[in-house]
């Protein structure tokens, strides 16, 4: 997979990029990244990316032809210039992103996300240029690049062969659906506090029936919207009436 990230400041990919899954997918030839500071496309002599809303008001907007110019140069300078990029442009006002967004964009080929910075964009730039608007969430960040490393990093560690253990991502909090089961490592017990004694028995099958129980007690407790009581099996419904009972 190929990324691209048009961003303003581009130093501050370069420790991300380079360290942990990112670092080693990139090493293993998993991915490509590229940071591109889309003020080289900048089209008058000193070298601006904003100007002043058309209306009035505070804030200052990014121009057009800086954004349209980068994109266009990274889709024509594509060594698979058949395979058309995602451009991701990242936004308060996008779609909020989720779990099942990143596995769809983990089987694209090349990904280009905007960051913004300042008031916004133009909005011709939304219109005619972006595949996807993306929100990370319901806040307001000072520009796009704290959002696209999101982005990326949930992307990336799907991608076969980047974190090393796939079963580990298989098994991730909203991947299936649910929260993820509690974890402990050694020591089995720690000032007093020991380990549930099914995780040191050894038996495989009441293992994973424990780790299934727990998921669903977490989900329920903290996040109960995510249950569809429809697709519950008999055991399940057993186990939320245990929890009820419990509560
Ligand atoms: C200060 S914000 C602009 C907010 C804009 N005036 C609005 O109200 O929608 C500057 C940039 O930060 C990025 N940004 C801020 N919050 C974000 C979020 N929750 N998700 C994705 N990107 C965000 C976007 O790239 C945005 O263009």
């Amino acid at each position: 997979m190929r990324i691209d990230v048009l961003t303003l400041f581009p130093e501050m990919f370069g420790s991300f990029f380079e360290a942990s899954i990112m670092g080693k997918a990139q090493e293993k030839g998993i991915v490509q990244f590229q940071a591109v500071n889309f003020r080289s496309f900048s089209t008058n002599k000193h070298q601006t990316v904003d100007d002043y809303p058309y209306g009035g008001g505070g804030g200052m907007v990014l121009k057009p032809e800086p954004i349209f110019g980068a994109v266009e140069n990274l889709v024509s300078a594509s060594d698979r210039p058949a395979a058309s990029p995602r451009v991701i442009l990242l936004c308060p006002q996008g779609e909020p992103y989720h779990q099942r967004k990143a596995e769809e964009l983990s089987r694209e080929e090349h990904l280009i996300l905007v960051c913004g910075h300042y008031e916004g964009y133009d909005e011709r730039i939304r219109e005619h240029l972006v595949t996807d608007e993306i929100s990370i969430g319901d806040y307001v960040l000072t520009g796009g690049e704290i959002p696209a490393m999101t982005i990326i990093d949930s992307v990336v560690r799907l991608l076969p062969g980047a974190l090393g253990n796939e079963s580990s991502a298989i098994t991730d909090s909203h991947s299936t659906g649910r929260l993820e089961y509690p974890h402990y490592t050694r020591p089995a017990v720690y000032r007093d506090w020991a380990v549930p004694d099914v995780l040191l028995s050894g038996h495989h099958e009441r293992i994973e029936e424990w780790r299934q129980k727990e998921s669903l007690r977490r989900t329920w407790q903290r996040r109960r919207e995510m249950i569809n009581p429809d697709k519950l099996t008999k055991a399940e419904k057993s186990w939320i009436a245990e929890f009820e009972r419990e509560t």
